[in-house]
């Protein structure tokens, strides 16, 4: 990027600030403060218009209870922008949170923003533009696994093969990294959300019960499984039975609810073999050293390491504060200036890269 004298003087008195803008989640870390913003990444609308109305948190509150209206729409999909305008209002409203935290005097910050590895130069050219409309002066983009392991602390900058897999809400990645650069990668469109519909559809089949979203994600984080677990669990849920069309609660085990999500888990273990089958032998053999960390909400899923364990025959950990890692590694760019060129690049470099 070219000196701008306009650029820097502002710089001095402007905020640096990192965002993972995530399906599911959106967090907002500012140089010298740490994470200040974590929200769900939810906007309520009016149908008619499409203004905002509210955002976040409180808009997901509103989800499957709105008037006519209003709609509730999560304007990323899949690890990329579905609703450019939506995620525009909602990228500004958070960059907007976050400065009013601070003492800064112009509005307008320098921003590091992940993305996923498998987007195209058209979705990373989306969220480029929606960042600067949301009113950031200059943009670097990070590969979410880069970023994902400087924020656990992985010694990505040696000679030496690391490997995360991040399974988020609409997107997993698979990453393995050597002297700062990804070796091998895999993003996948399967991960929590397609998790939560599996929930889903299996409650609608065997039991003809209608639930929301919400309860579908409930019953994941409660007693979604991967792997047998020491003592298996049981949870109640409510939704509408479709044939008499009455609220209904039913009791639910854990058991069935693994079996329900096994062919989204079984994807993203095939997706982590793969990787590693694609990887050349020294740095396999690296890995076998320095294991594989697990990211992302969905790694909270009991017994996801136990099972890749089981299948891949490395180690397998969970890394701590699994959902903040994006927006800590993005952090920590940010708070050592001189690495920004070396993991960043701005929008014409990563395509001319590539
Ligand atoms: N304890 C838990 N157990 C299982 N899943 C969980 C848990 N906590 C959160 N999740 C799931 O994690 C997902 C959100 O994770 P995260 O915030 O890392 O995703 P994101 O970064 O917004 O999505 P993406 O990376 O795909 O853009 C959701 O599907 C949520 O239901």
């Amino acid at each position: 990027m070219a000196f701008n004298p306009l650029n820097w003087l502002m710089g001095l008195f402007s905020l640096d600030i990192g965002i993972d803008l995530g399906t599911a989640n959106t967090l907002v870390y500012v140089k010298g403060k740490g994470i200040v913003i974590n929200e769900p990444s939810w906007v309520a609308v009016e149908k008619r218009t499409r203004r905002p109305v509210a955002i976040g948190a409180q808009a997901k509150e509103m989800v499957g209870r709105t008037p006519a209206n209003l709609l509730v729409v999560r304007p990323m999909k899949d690890g990329v922008i579905a609703e450019f305008e939506i995620t525009k209002a909602m990228l500004g409203y958070f960059i907007g949170r976050a400065h009013q935290q601070t003492v800064a005097p112009f509005p307008r910050p320098r921003v590091v923003i992940g993305i996923p590895c498998g987007a195209t130069d058209v979705e990373r050219r989306a969220v480029y533009d929606a960042a600067m409309a949301a009113g950031a002066r200059e943009i670097y983009l990070i590969e979410e696994p880069k970023a994902t392991a400087i924020g656990i602390g992985l010694p990505i900058n040696e000679i030496r093969g690391t490997m995360v897999v991040d399974i988020g809400g609409g997107t997993t990645e698979v990453a393995i990294l050597s002297m700062n650069e990804i070796v091998v990668s895999r993003s996948l469109r399967v991960a929590g959300d397609e998790i939560d519909q599996d929930i889903m559809n299996y409650i609608r089949n065997r039991y003809n019960l209608f639930i929301g979203e919400r309860m579908a994600e409930q019953t994941k984080i409660s007693i979604g499984s991967a792997h047998p677990l020491p003592t298996e669990k049981t949870m109640v849920i409510r939704g509408r039975n479709l044939v008499t069309g009455l609220p209904e609660a039913i009791e639910v085990s854990s058991v069935e609810i693994r079996d329900a999500i096994s062919n989204s888990i079984q994807v993203i273990v095939d997706t982590v073999k793969d990787a590693i089958d694609e990887a050349p032998p020294e740095i396999v053999a690296d890995l076998i050293e320095t294991g594989i960390c697990l990211s992302g909400g969905g790694s909270q899923i009991l017994g996801i390491a136990e099972r890749l364990n089981d299948e891949v025959n490395i180690r397998v950990w969970v890394a701590e504060d699994p959902m903040t890692c994006v927006a800590r590694g993005a952090g920590m760019i940010l708070e050592h200036p001189a690495t920004i060129n070396q993991f960043t690049a701005s929008l014409d470099r990563f395509s001319s890269r590539r």
